[in-house]
């Protein structure tokens, strides 16, 4: 028994034994076949007439911004990545809010192991998305994973590789890459939750921007509205052509009209289409040019600066006495002749913001309001200041039945011609025929009222169109 157990044992460490010399010898050839493999591969690459850069989702500790770029831009639309890849994710973005275009979209990227091409300047480029094991990761224990242990400290990484021609080489790095992080900005800046910035204490504070104007629904002449939308879209591109003329990258206009005829309606539709945040800057409520200085500095890059109601603010000057001057040449620094130093004015509040921003290379919107353009001072209506001027007016057909579109869903409807005819003739605002519309449930009741409201108005006289 004894020896037999003896024979077991020592057959057994030799089996053991075996095994260990048989594990190294492995081991050994593993580690050549390794090494061969290594030396393979970039004998292979140096061959190969394809380049691959390798974009790592994490930079040591902190996150690849490339990475997150690339991501973004292979989910959207602008990469052809649904149109090639065989296998894709989707995911629902949350509906945060109401205001941010890309809420609730769904977003496709391409899963892992996959690969998808994409092409730009004539050029063919290859993504393929990989996932390697953390070498910190001990797999065995499932303890230690990310999602267990808690820490994901040892979750797998994930990369991104490139594949383009090595002759690409220069265009990739020095043009693809670049035109993806654009991208990448450009799609997160459409993503994100508008804000309105209001002044209290002094300071900024935000709220999200839930203003549902468009241009789509706004009711102003088409070919108003294409004009503007054409004036802001070239503007945004013009970077170079202002950083070439030392000009500050701004745009300013004036919105002129009656109350209730849009202006406001026409700065949402604004920083809607821009993807642009809006500061409200209350002029009366700024007391002094440092205050001023601090809160122009803190609007941030692509944004609308609103200034409203600007005739009130000239007319406390003509009035004397005020917070505000609109003298023709004077400057922020100027004294006010109340004595109260340092008091803002509206003409050298358009030098200050000329100065100040001429030197950061950022395009921003400057717009003012008023109900009354006959009252300003000419100084403030030459080009430069105010580049673009628009009118809006009272209601007419045209931005009748798009309101009509707006409130019921109706292109067209027996009652129209009457009240196309009234409205030709009768001032009525946007706004009251809005409100009208807005206070009845069915369409023929609500055309019914507002032709009833119209023929009010006509009764009651008043102003005339004209
Ligand atoms: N042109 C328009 N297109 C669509 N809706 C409009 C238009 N004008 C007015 N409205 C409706 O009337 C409401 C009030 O109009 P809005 O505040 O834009 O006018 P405003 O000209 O800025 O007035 P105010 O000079 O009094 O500030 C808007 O919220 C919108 O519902």
């Amino acid at each position: 028994m004894s020896s037999s157990s003896s024979y077991s044992c020592r057959e057994y460490l030799t089996v053991l034994a075996t095994a260990a010399g048989t594990a190294m010898a492995l081991g050994a050839a593993y580690e050549l076949r390794d090494m061969a493999s290594a030396a393979a591969r970039s004998f292979l690459a140096r061959l190969s007439p394809r380049r691959v850069v390798v974009i790592d989702e994490t930079d040591g500790l902190s996150p690849n911004r490339l990475f997150d770029a690339a991501r973004s831009y292979l989910s959207s639309s602008s990469s052809s990545v649904s149109a090639t890849a065989r296998r894709l994710r989707a995911t629902r973005l949350e509906d945060s809010s109401s205001s941010g275009a890309g809420a609730g979209a769904t977003v496709v990227t391409i899963d892992l192991g996959e690969q998808t091409t994409d092409s730009h300047d004539g050029v063919s480029y290859t993504w393929r998305l990989l996932v390697s094991p953390n070498p910190g990761a001990n797999t065995n224990n499932p303890h230690t994973k990310s999602g267990h242990g808690g820490h994901g400290g040892h979750a797998p990484t994930k990369s991104l590789e490139l594949t383009f021609h090595k002759k690409h080489t220069e265009k990739a790095l020095s043009s693809y890459i670049p035109h993806i992080i654009s991208a990448a900005d450009e799609i997160r800046s459409k993503n994100r939750a508008l804000k309105m910035h209001m002044v209290e204490y002094d300071a900024w504070a935000a709220v999200d921007l839930r203003h549902p104007s468009t241009f789509a629904t706004l009711a102003m002449p088409a070919a108003h509205k294409r004009s503007i939308i054409a004036d802001l879209d070239r503007f945004v591109t013009r970077r170079d052509h202002y950083a070439k003329t030392g000009r500050a990258w701004k745009r300013g206009y004036l919105l002129h009209g009656p109350p209730g005829t849009g202006k406001s309606s026409l700065v949402a539709a604004m920083a809607n289409h821009l993807r642009f945040d809006v500061y409200d800057l209350e002029l009366p409520a700024v007391s002094s040019n440092s205050d001023l200085r601090r809160l122009l500095v803190g609007v941030a890059n692509r944004s609308i600066l609103l200034i409203e109601d600007i005739d009130r603010s000239s007319s406390v000057v003509v009035n004397g006495g005020g917070a505000l001057r609109n003298h023709r040449d004077a400057g922020a620094g100027d004294e006010d002749e109340d004595g109260g130093g340092g008091k803002v004015t509206l003409s050298g509040l358009l030098n200050f913001v000329d100065g100040l921003w001429s030197t950061t290379g950022e395009e921003r919107i400057v717009v003012f309001t008023t109900n009354h353009k006959e009252r300003l001072d000419p100084a403030l209506l030459r080009p430069g200041r105010m580049d673009v001027h628009v009118h809006m007016g009272f209601c007419t057909p045209e931005s009748f039945r798009v309101l009509a579109g707006n409130y019921h869903s109706v292109e067209d409807h027996d009652m129209f011609p009457e009240i196309e005819r009234l409205l030709e003739e009768v001032p009525v605002t946007p706004a009251e025929v809005a409100e009208v519309l807005m206070r009845n449930d069915g369409a023929d009741a609500a055309f019914r009222d507002l032709l009833e409201f119209i023929e009010g108005k006509r009764m009651e006289g008043g102003e005339s169109k004209e």
